[in-house]
């Protein structure tokens, strides 16, 4: 947690969430989850494929009812809302996607990608206004004016990512639920993607529920984590506690399967500085990607041996 002061934005408490109640197929996707995510904070959320991750980001956003247990969002509880509590919610907690193709409307311009959002969240006065907050946002997102008026099919992963978070951007939300945002991306934007994130929460002030398998990309991004497994949170702590001092079995398995950096004896893929570059603790870090297609940050001594070592 960045501000030990902060306070919960999201509150979510004993959550059970069962598809198929009583049919053949009944299926506990989760199961008596509880945390809290502080304002402002990276809360890091892994597990394997399976394990209720997804689920558990749809069903904070109410697009799941759970069996039991309660979702608090900034106070409120989301199960109790009213139409226009659970209107503000819809545009205050947004959702970035893993399949940027799959999740932005292929027959819709950039444009009017981005500028139902800013309808939808009344923005947007008159023409003039709404194509210079569409404008905005394509710049905030590394994007510009050329891009504007063409369709997602014409841009590269990277790119369309770069969209699905303006998109998720335009109603001005207070919490994002990244749902394994880079996954589906080439290796060598991963890294841009996020930094962009990175940067953008610092710019706006927002509070993230990032998903990953990868637990090597979240112990960088996120200031907690808790590790889902079988729907069951079976670990929870800072960043550094759950990678350097894991308590549970899963997660030192987990652990396992991440390649421990050791410039010495791995080989890095490539060797690359990003502009903002990563920070961390206060000093600007290099992105090396390894060869295993993991990601470590690298002081400029690090990323030296890294480049020596590749020749
Ligand atoms: N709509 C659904 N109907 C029935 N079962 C579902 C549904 N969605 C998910 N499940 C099941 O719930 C469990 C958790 O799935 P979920 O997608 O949340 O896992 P995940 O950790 O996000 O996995 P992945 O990393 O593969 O996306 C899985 O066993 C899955 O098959």
């Amino acid at each position: 947690m960045q501000n030990p002061e902060a306070k919960k934005l999201v509150s979510i408490k004993n959550l059970t969430l069962t598809f198929n109640a009583g049919k053949k197929n009944e299926k506990t996707a989760l199961e008596d989850v509880s945390f809290d995510i502080y304002e402002g904070e990276t809360f890091g959320l892994v597990g394997e494929s399976g394990s209720g991750k997804t689920t558990l980001g749809r069903t904070v956003l109410k697009l799941y009812d759970p069996a039991s247990g309660s979702i608090e969002f900034d106070g409120h509880d989301i199960n109790k809302m009213k139409k226009k509590e659970l209107a503000d919610f819809r545009s205050k907690a947004q959702m970035i996607f893993q399949d940027p193709q799959a999740s932005l409307n292929g027959r819709l311009t950039v444009s009017n990608i981005l500028g139902e959002g800013l309808d939808e969240a009344g923005f947007t006065k008159n023409k003039e206004e709404r194509r210079k907050k569409i404008l905005e946002l394509l710049h905030m997102v590394g994007l510009n004016e050329d891009h504007a008026s063409r369709y997602p099919h014409e841009f590269s992963g990277g790119q369309k990512q770069r969209i699905g978070i303006a998109r998720a951007l335009a109603v001005q939300p207070k919490f994002v639920i990244a749902d394994e945002p880079i996954s589906a991306l080439d290796v060598s934007v991963q890294a841009q993607v996020v930094n962009l994130l990175a940067k953008l929460q610092k710019e706006q002030g927002l509070t993230y529920l990032f998903i990953a398998h990868d637990l090597a990309m979240v112990k960088y991004l996120s200031d907690r984590i808790g590790v889902l497994h079988w729907g069951k949170l079976v670990e929870l702590g800072t960043a550094d506690q759950v990678y350097n001092h894991p308590l549970h079995p899963y997660t030192k398995s987990l652990l396992s399967a991440v390649p421990v950096p050791d410039p010495v004896k791995e080989k890095a893929h490539h060797v690359k500085s990003y502009d903002p570059s990563f920070e961390k603790d206060g000093q600007e870090r290099h992105m090396v990607e390894m060869e295993t297609g993991h990601f470590v940050l690298a002081t400029d001594e690090e990323a030296a041996k890294y480049k020596a070592d590749q020749k």
